[in-house]
């Protein structure tokens, strides 16, 4: 465990057992880290809903702007796009809230990647520093889907943790950085390493403290 404390801290994420039952679907949990919390989900999204996610982006990508500044920047090299409302999107919304337990209003909205060979997303927080605008209202919690198996690379690493997630297509990895241990917090930095063959597709969820919009 990381940290000083013996005592388990509170999560968000309140589901026990191996399903989580939403509404309109059976999500399996397949491993859990418990401290910090990063939750290995299976059958999040069904082949369909990937495929749609997929194309509907793909017309709309650009090279992916980060940081408040949204210049463009060395850290994440893929490209990104946020998804357009659509009954797709307003399903899956509703399906990452129960599984996030946050109602969806406080979520970024759904950001969907692309890497190809080369492209990755280096080691980074998901949280914003104290001294950022954003950080008035903080990220606390992530879900990392994946659109696609990838042939080559791209697995999502926690460094910190030395845990490595795989891309299978459909499912998804959540973690959550609302510790009071600020240790914790850190410990959930996180990569997109670099893509070897084939394309990587993911599409994430980034929830915050209070309502977003
Ligand atoms: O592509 C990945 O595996 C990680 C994506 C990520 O860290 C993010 O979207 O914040
Ligand atoms: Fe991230």
């Amino acid at each position: 465990m990381i940290g000083n404390t013996t005592e388990k801290e509170q999560t968000i994420f309140d589901h026990v057992g191996n399903t989580i039952k939403t509404e309109d679907r059976e999500v399996r949990i397949v491993a859990k880290y418990e401290q910090p919390l990063v939750v290995v989900l299976g059958n999040v999204l069904s082949d369909e809903e990937c495929d749609e996610l997929i194309e509907q982006s793909r017309e709309r990508m650009q090279r992916s702007k980060i940081g408040e500044d949204r210049s463009v920047n060395q850290i994440r090299t893929s490209s990104g796009v946020f998804c357009e409302e659509s009954e797709t999107v307003a399903k899956i919304e509703k399906r990452i809230s129960q599984i996030m337990n946050i109602p969806i209003e406080h979520g970024d909205g759904l950001q969907v990647l692309q890497y190809t060979p080369g492209q990755e997303y280096k080691p980074h927080y998901d949280y914003f520093a104290d001294t950022s605008r954003a950080s008035g209202n903080n990220r606390i919690s992530t879900l990392v889907m994946y659109l696609n198996n990838v042939e080559e690379g791209g697995a999502t690493t926690f460094p910190m943790l030395n845990l490595s997630v795989f891309p299978n297509k459909g499912t998804a990895v959540y973690f959550e950085y609302f510790y009071s241990n600020q240790e914790l917090n850190e410990s959930t930095l996180h990569a997109g390493t670099p893509v070897v063959k084939g394309e990587k597709w993911v599409a994430t969820m980034w929830m915050r403290r209070q309502t977003f919009r």
